[in-house]
């Protein structure tokens, strides 16, 4: 388990996120994705770094192997602490990130942990069947995906909290389930599904939480935060 959340950014550009970070008087764990990466570039993760705090790069790769091979190459030089594909994309696929990330990182550097999405926590069971053809329960596939994953010699998988115990049992205490679609209770869920608060991710064995605008978006955001914290037992 990683004692501190990680940070949703789905910020529109850099000056709301260094708003947001300036508030904070300890180094966090955030995660940056696909709207702040293609608005701002890589260069916002030197910036963010250089504040002293650990990046998550969410751009959920998919694609042919040698793409998704190559584009890990060069993001292992970019000095994130974490990145993802989707594992819908298969086990060679997954394969050839692993490589790539493994070529691409500085020699004395360590490599980036490699994670792959399972079913998007904004899916349902209903959907999953009617739309991807998946006919199996949406626990059946994610624990397919999630041991697709690890034969693949990846870290770890997104998944929701509801499907994370499931996963170490088959997978094992170290292989990573990290977990969005977290709420404080009561609070709106959304567009995401499969939902759960802090303190239930913790019991349930999510190794790391990720919250977005359940702190984003509130009133008092470092409050949030660290009532986020304190219920999923983190420092
Ligand atoms: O299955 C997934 C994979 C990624 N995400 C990302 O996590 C955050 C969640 O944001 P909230 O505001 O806390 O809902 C968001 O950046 C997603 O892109 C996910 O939700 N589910």
């Amino acid at each position: 388990m990683t004692d501190k959340p990680i940070i949703a950014l789905d910020f529109p550009g850099e000056e709301d996120v260094f708003t947001f970070l300036e508030q904070y008087n300890e180094a966090l764990y955030v995660k940056i994705g696909l709207e702040l990466f293609l608005q701002e570039g890589s260069s916002i993760i030197k910036k963010i770094k250089d504040l002293g705090h650990e990046i998550f790069l969410d751009l959920k790769l998919h694609d042919i192997p040698n793409t998704v091979k190559s584009a890990m190459r060069g993001l292992a030089r970019l000095g994130v602490d974490m990145v993802n594909v989707h594992a819908a994309g298969g086990s060679e696929m997954m394969k050839a990130a692993l490589e790539g990330l493994q070529e691409g990182t500085p020699v004395g550097k360590k490599r980036p942990l490699l994670i792959a999405v399972t079913q998007l926590t904004s899916t349902t069971e209903e959907e999953m069947q009617k739309e991807q053809k998946i006919m199996t329960t949406l626990e059946e596939s994610v624990l397919n995906y999630a041991l697709l994953t690890k034969d693949a010699g990846l870290d770890g998988v997104v998944c929701s909290v509801l499907e994370a115990k499931a996963i170490e049992e088959a997978c094992g205490k170290e292989f990573l389930k990290v977990t969005p679609g977290i709420r404080l209770e009561g609070g709106e869920a959304h567009d995401q599904k499969r939902i759960a608060t802090p303190a239930v991710a913790r019991e349930k064995r999510s190794t790391h939480i990720v919250v977005g605008r359940a702190i984003t978006q509130s009133v008092n955001t470092v409050e949030s935060y660290h009532t986020v914290l304190e219920q999923w037992g983190g420092q």
